[in-house]
């Protein structure tokens, strides 16, 4: 069922009330058959909270350090991502199995909508959560240059839109509560964007412990400076300079846009910003979860 459309842009489908791309909904069937493996590393993240950011920190760490290694291809190229499917190209699921072991996989489904077989697999997940405030700038910004999610409007009909959850991949509220939920019940680490940026290395070091590897302080060093956003921002294998104009338009707005915490401050109004806090005290009632909007 299409929920949005907006002059050209493709409108969005849905499965279990998730909104969700349409081309993702019409490969469901073989989204849902996927085959996980116990080796496998899945990054989780609701959209704009960081994915390409632990993406290339996950890669370096994998690699050992060796910055050429993480050039071998554009970030989008190196970690399938799960639900993306755009025929005649090789949807996510089939680049996953033509992959060697152990594979590093992403994606932004909600929890209830992954493959079972991810439960079943006692793999590991690596779950990157953003503040919702920060998460909603970026992710307008996000539509307003992609070409394959739907037009945002203006900024106040977007924040709405947000609210609401009828944005791809759904509520920022209910995927965060999901994947917070399981943390204590499956192999997870779950990281903040907020603590990645205020203590890169410490934050960097909980991934490297998580995926069994033991790199020396320098490779940790070397690490810590490639993932800055600066550095990935001039980084054409991490600036999603390679995407097409006709799927990114970066002269609209950059992949790589601001990178920081608070950026919420230049866009909300104090109503918004207070109808906001509103609604995430009632969506969030009774979680433990605690988010830092500014640092
Ligand atoms: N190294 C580094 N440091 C800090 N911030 C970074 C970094 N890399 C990416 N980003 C910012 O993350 C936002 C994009 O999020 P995602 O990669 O999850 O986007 S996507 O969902 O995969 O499209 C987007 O946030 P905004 O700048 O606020 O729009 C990116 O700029």
């Amino acid at each position: 069922m299409a929920l949005t459309t907006a002059g050209t842009q493709p409108s969005l489908g849905e499965v279990a009330g998730i909104p969700l791309p349409a081309t993702t909904v019409d490969n469901w069937p073989q989204i849902q058959g996927f085959k996980a493996q116990s080796d496998d590393l899945l990054i989780c993240t609701y959209p704009k909270s960081g994915t390409t950011w632990i993406q290339e920190i996950v890669d370096l760490i994998g690699q050992s350090g060796d910055v050429d290694k993480c050039q071998r291809a554009a970030i989008q190229h190196r970690h399938p991502f799960l639900e993306w499917a755009r025929p005649p190209q090789p949807s996510g699921v089939e680049k996953a199995g033509a992959m060697p072991r152990p594979r590093v996989l992403r994606t932004h489904l909600p929890a209830q909508l992954l493959p079972p077989s991810f439960w079943e697999s006692n793999c590991k997940f690596l779950y990157v959560a953003r503040n919702a405030k920060d998460c909603l700038v970026s992710y307008y910004h996000f539509q307003r240059m992609n070409r394959t999610l739907p037009d945002p409007g203006t900024w106040d009909q977007y924040f709405e839109t947000f609210i609401s959850g009828k944005v791809a991949w759904g509520s920022w509220f209910e995927h965060v509560r999901g994947w917070w939920e399981l943390r204590d019940s499956v192999r997870m680490l779950f990281l903040f964007y907020e603590d990645i940026k205020r203590n890169p290395k410490q934050e960097i070091q909980k991934v490297m412990k998580f995926m069994g590897k033991n790199l020396d302080g320098a490779m940790l060093d070397t690490i810590v400076q490639e993932t800055t956003f600066e550095k990935m921002k001039a980084n054409p294998m991490t600036n999603r300079s390679t995407a097409p104009k006709t799927v990114l338009d970066q002269s609209i707005s950059p992949f790589m846009r601001k990178g920081i915490v608070g950026d919420w401050k230049n866009h909300f109004t104090v109503a918004q910003n207070e109808r906001f806090d509103e609604i995430y005290r009632q969506k969030m009632k009774g979680t433990s979860i605690n988010f830092c909007t500014e640092l």
